[in-house]
């Protein structure tokens, strides 16, 4: 493969990985693995510069903002920050600072694992709170995070104070809400991270009242209003104030210093009541912070070092196979059983064929695996010296495991599938998912019974479970099905009838469509028959659904048995609507904008904030242009704005409507 092909299949690996692990909640690798990915695309990059390209998952900030929540547009932007993974690239740093600051000194905080957050009060009142979305807009999750007991409701501070930090799970809630999980059949959390960004981002307060969640505050943002002068003294004095300020920090003056602080508490690690992923090293003078200034998405005057994963060796036994519902075939490792992160590992993922190949992995091999969070092993490595005799290289089977037909490939993609519609393990996993909590929460059609309905035939396809109640007298005759059961079953498959439009959409398992795009196509289409009915384009020009996922949606309903699947659940009078959800209208909103001129904001953040609001950007003026918005030295666009009579707003206009946006 070129240097090229590498590049353009790691952004475009790195981006999905971001999207499920943003906007889904759920990722599907371990952090280590992305930064790994992550890593090597950097140093590509770097080499390359003739590739440079905005977009790449290296130089933006990728994150969303849901429907539901309010959008907030940052005062300022809320950044990530740049990784060390070694005790040279700490001092690379640090001599990299020196140069420009005389006698720094550096602050070392934990690095918590949880989402960050924006607090904002007013007249000594909260406010709100903002996530950080994708830096520039960010979601109101007040009612969430008004739900953490930590968190101060007032304030001494009269004058208004943003604050910035963590919130996150602690070990002990992580630990109660998977068995929590486990015990209603509800998919487990990957890692306390996405478990507290699971619960932040739902729409049910109830929810976050239940999970109990906490923060540390880091940032006093607005600090040096206060005459304030280095981090140490925001973090001493955002304590006075009563936020929730970790205490566990050091200052330090070189990195020798540094890398000692780490290393203590690397060893402290595991016994902390919340979960860490590194440390964090700011330079302590606000002042030179902010002269330092920022690159593309962090900071340049602070950086995280990031914790290397705990790892083992072990033998792998063998690599099986599972099926997906979508029929995606996913190779796992069957390995000799050993402790980690002190549970027993037995299995990992590996993810596809490229990745088994990559790695070089060979049965019989011995492997080091390590496990991220505190579920998903992964194998990091074979180690090849150690084969103690010529071993088989490995061959991705050709044929479907449980139905045996043949695996497809798709030109460009990385996994195998069973296009077998009729596989039964497929048939299954789809049953299994349309009765889910999160699709048509059917609850008392768990996995075991869909398993058990199926191998007696009564659940052939997705059609039989409405059809299921034809089978009640055979049913009442069978072992452990009582008449107040089968009546409860009956019932609750009656009910589902009526879940919202979103649930069902993602009931449905169309390729890529997970319960956030359902509901974004519920909320765009409001019925069933308008998305079938749309066309890729129009797909693809939603938000957050982008073309590959439109191309998915339309190949699934040309699909002519999906076509008649949806008919029966149309006469079964399942619900195939959705109410239009009032969307609080803004200045911008559905106006056709243009820019010009030089910002003092970065344009992209600008557009951002425009379609935040619901505008329409265009390129040109034309006399369709409702608004342009100017910077200095506009020129010829300017000119025949005013020529055409479109309404003109300068820049400082714009950010003063924004904020009043902001206000009501
Ligand atoms: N597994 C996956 O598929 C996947 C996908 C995308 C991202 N990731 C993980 O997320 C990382 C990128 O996320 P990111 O952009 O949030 O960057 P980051 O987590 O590497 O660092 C930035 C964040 O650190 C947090 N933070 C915690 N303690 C802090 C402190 N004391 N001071 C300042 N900030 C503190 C803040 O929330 C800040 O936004 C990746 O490196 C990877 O580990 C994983
Ligand atoms: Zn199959």
């Amino acid at each position: 493969m070129t240097e090229e092909k590498r590049i353009e299949q790691l952004r475009k690996q790195l981006e999905k990985y971001a999207i499920e692990y943003y906007i889904n909640d759920a990722p599907s690798v371990s952090d280590q693995e992305y930064d790994r990915l992550m890593q090597e695309l950097i140093a590509l990059e770097e080499k390359h510069p003739e590739l440079y390209d905005p977009n790449s998952p290296s130089q933006r900030i990728i994150g969303s903002v849901l429907k539901g929540f309010e959008k907030v547009v940052h005062a300022q932007r809320m950044l990530s920050l740049s990784n060390v993974f070694n005790k040279e690239e700490i001092e690379d740093f640090v001599a990299r600072i020196q140069k420009q600051v005389p006698n720094p000194e550096f602050v070392v905080e934990c690095k918590y694992d949880g989402l960050a957050m924006s607090l904002l009060y007013e007249h000594g009142r909260f406010v709100r709170a903002v996530t950080r979305g994708d830096g520039s807009v960010g979601e109101d999750v007040s009612n969430n995070v008004k739900m953490i007991q930590s968190i101060p409701l007032y304030i001494e501070e009269k004058g208004p104070v943003e604050v910035r930090g963590e919130v996150y799970m602690p070990k002990k809630s992580f630990e109660l809400l998977n068995e929590l999980q486990e015990t209603l059949h509800l998919p487990l959390f990957a890692n306390p991270r996405n478990a507290a960004a699971g619960t932040i981002r739902n729409l049910d307060s109830n929810i976050a009242k239940k999970r109990k969640l906490d923060a540390y505050w880091y940032y006093f943002q607005n600090a040096m209003d206060y005459g304030i002068k280095s981090q140490q003294e925001s973090l001493e004095a955002m304590k006075q104030l009563g936020f929730r300020v970790n205490e566990t920090y050091r200052v330090c003056k070189s990195a020798e210093e540094i890398w000692t602080f780490i290393q203590e508490m690397a060893s402290k690690r595991s016994a902390l009541p919340y979960e860490i992923d590194g440390m964090v090293i700011k330079l302590n003078d606000l002042a030179a912070q902010r002269s330092l200034g920022i690159t593309a998405k962090a900071p340049r005057y602070a950086t995280a070092y990031k914790f290397p994963a705990e790892e083992v060796t072990t033998r792998l036994l063998d690599i099986t196979l599972s099926v997906g519902r979508t029929g995606r075939i996913t190779p796992n490792a069957v390995l000799e059983p050993v402790r980690v992160a002190g549970t027993l590992v037995s299995a990992a993922t590996l993810h596809n064929e490229d990745m088994i190949r990559q790695k070089d992995l060979r049965i019989g091999d011995i492997v080091v695996i390590h496990k991220a969070g505190d579920i998903i092993p992964e194998v990091v490595e074979s180690l090849k010296d150690r084969r103690e005799k010529e071993l088989e290289e490995y061959k991705f089977p050709k044929h479907c495991p449980v139905c045996h037909s043949k695996l497809v490939r798709l030109e460009g993609e990385a996994e195998h599938f069973c296009i077998n519609p009729d596989c039964p393990a497929r048939i299954v996993e789809s049953m299994i998912h349309f009765a889910s909590r999160e699709a048509m929460d059917i609850d008392s059609l768990g996995d075991k019974k869909i398993i058990q309905l199926h191998d007696w035939h009564y659940l052939n396809t997705l059609e039989d479970i409405y059809r299921l109640h034809q089978h009640k007298e055979e049913l009442l005759e069978r072992k452990g099905y009582s008449q107040k059961g089968v009546d409860k079953l009956l019932a609750n498959i009656e009910e589902s009838k009526k879940r919202p439009l979103a649930n069902l959409l993602f009931g449905l398992g169309i390729r890529l469509v997970g319960k956030k795009a359902a509901t974004i196509l519920a909320d765009h289409f409001l019925s069933m028959d308008n998305l079938m009915a749309a066309s890729e384009e129009e797909l693809s020009a939603i938000k957050f659904i982008g073309p590959i996922t439109a191309q998915s949606i339309k190949a699934y309903f040309k699909e002519k048995e999906n076509q008649e699947l949806i008919d029966f659940l149309k006469r079964e009078g399942l619900n195939m609507e959705q109410e239009e959800r009032v969307q609080k209208e803004s200045f911008f909103t559905a106006k056709k904008v243009v820019l010009t001129g030089k910002l003092a904001m970065p344009r992209n953040e600008a557009k951002a904030i425009l379609e935040s609001l619901g505008a329409d950007l265009a390129g040109s003026v034309s006399k369709k242009t409702d608004l342009v918005i100017y910077g200095e030295d506009a020129g010829s666009k300017l000119a025949k704005a005013r020529e055409l009579e479109i309404p003109l707003m300068s820049e400082e206009q714009f950010l003063k409507e924004i904020e009043h946006d902001e206000k009501d």
